[in-house]
């Protein structure tokens, strides 16, 4: 199976997800403060799992089908995005501890639970269907938002990172991996079905920031 056959899948998330206004502030720089902070709160206690998800996957793997991938991309979850984090941290006075005192979120909890879940108990290409869309939709969304970049330090540093060179070799890895993964017939709508959710959570995931979590 293949990522474009998944994308064709679910559609309408990703129009949601593009057109979000959470997204839409990122790429004007008019994002509050109070909303980057909360989401890079919420994004920091999914990473806590997420590092966790791609150990777990590739540790199901052989070294021939991936494994060192993911077991790469869960170590540049540290040292890349994690040290994002870390960035924005202090540039709102913040340590990184402070930056993830907000309550966890639900769609967080639900996006983390989904994820480990899928990731333990469900076939190696239908755990890995589950992380796609979670790398290529911020790729997307960081290229889309590169061609015209904004003033304000950190929303110009998160879209660079994930518009950049390192990250889309990371992408373009873990679609590899997918796509050579064998797939039994069977196998097929639940690997549609872990893709969709995940869809889902990304798109929920910016809805949860834009209302601080109150919804
Ligand atoms: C919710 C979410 N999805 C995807 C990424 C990219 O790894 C991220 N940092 N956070």
């Amino acid at each position: 199976m293949t990522l474009e056959e998944l994308k064709a899948y679910c559609v309408p998330e990703w129009e949601r997800i593009q057109t979000h206004p959470f997204v839409a502030g990122i790429g004007q720089g008019t994002l509050p403060d109070e909303k980057l902070r909360y989401f890079i709160g919420q994004d920091a206690l999914y990473l806590r799992d997420f590092y966790r998800v791609l150990s777990l996957i590739g540790g199901r793997l052989t070294p021939q089908e991936g494994a060192k991938t993911l077991i790469h991309h869960a170590e540049t979850v540290f040292s890349v995005e994690s040290t994002l984090h870390d960035a924005i941290a202090r540039y709102f006075q913040m340590t990184p501890d402070d930056l993830q005192k907000v309550p966890l979120g639900w769609v967080t909890k639900g996006y983390r639970d989904h994820l480990v879940r899928t990731a333990y108990t469900e076939s190696v290409a239908v755990a890995v269907a589950a992380v796609l869309p979670c790398y290529w939709t911020y790729q997307a969304i960081g290229q889309k938002l590169a061609s015209s970049l904004p003033e304000h330090p950190w929303l110009r540093e998160w879209i660079l990172t994930y518009a950049g060179e390192a990250y889309g070799t990371a992408v373009a890895e873990v679609v590899h991996l997918f796509e050579h993964l064998p797939v039994a017939p069977a196998e097929e709508a639940q690997i549609r079905e872990s893709y969709h959710w995940s869809m889902v959570y990304e798109r929920r995931f910016w809805d949860q920031a834009w209302s601080s979590g109150q919804h």
